[in-house]
């Protein structure tokens, strides 16, 4: 048995894949297919580095982004949160799935902005997964890659705020 947490893509570890984080084999495949095509939109002329996201929504739609640098380079965002950007100005507010994809291995995880980023509207058991070039990935819970995090419910509720703080 390999130690690696690198799981190779062959349908048999997809398919307990799946069962584990209650996604559907069709699901999964999508999560893949749609954060690897999401790197080819990536605007990444200062570090040719190109990411790709794909988010599964709770009613099932995919709303993906990719990597947007600057050439202020701090002014660069991260595919996670163009997509996340997106999929909340549409609308979306429950999330099944988040999948990164980038060209190295073992692949790229989400930094610790995106991470934060991410927190803001997911449960903590939602399986984010990281793919590399070809499709093999490491799939963790947003809890493991964000330990003890600090979310919205820790604040009051907005509407108990005094008028003027
Ligand atoms: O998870 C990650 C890690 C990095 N990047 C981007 C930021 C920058 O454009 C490039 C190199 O850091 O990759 C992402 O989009 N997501
Ligand atoms: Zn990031």
């Amino acid at each position: 048995m390999s130690t690696s947490i690198l799981s190779s893509a062959d349908e048999a570890t997809i398919s307990k894949v799946c069962e584990t984080y209650s996604l559907k084999p069709t699901q999964f495949h999508a999560l893949h297919s749609r954060s690897a095509a999401a790197k080819a939109t990536a605007y990444c002329p200062y570090s040719r580095f190109r990411v790709g996201c794909s988010i599964l929504t709770e009613n099932d739609q995919h709303i993906d982004g990719a990597n947007v640098e600057n050439a202020a380079y701090p002014v660069g965002t991260c595919a996670e949160r163009v997509a996340f950007g997106k999929a909340v100005t549409e609308g979306h507010r429950k999330f099944k799935a988040v999948a990164v994809a980038t060209d190295i291995s073992p692949p790229a995880s989400p930094c610790g902005m995106c991470r934060q980023f991410i927190r803001e509207f997911c449960e903590l058991q939602t399986p984010i997964f990281m793919f590399d070039k070809d499709g093999n990935f490491v799939v963790m819970r947003l809890e493991q890659l964000l330990p003890l995090s600090f979310g919205p419910e820790a604040l009051p509720p907005p509407g108990s705020l005094p008028a003027r703080g």
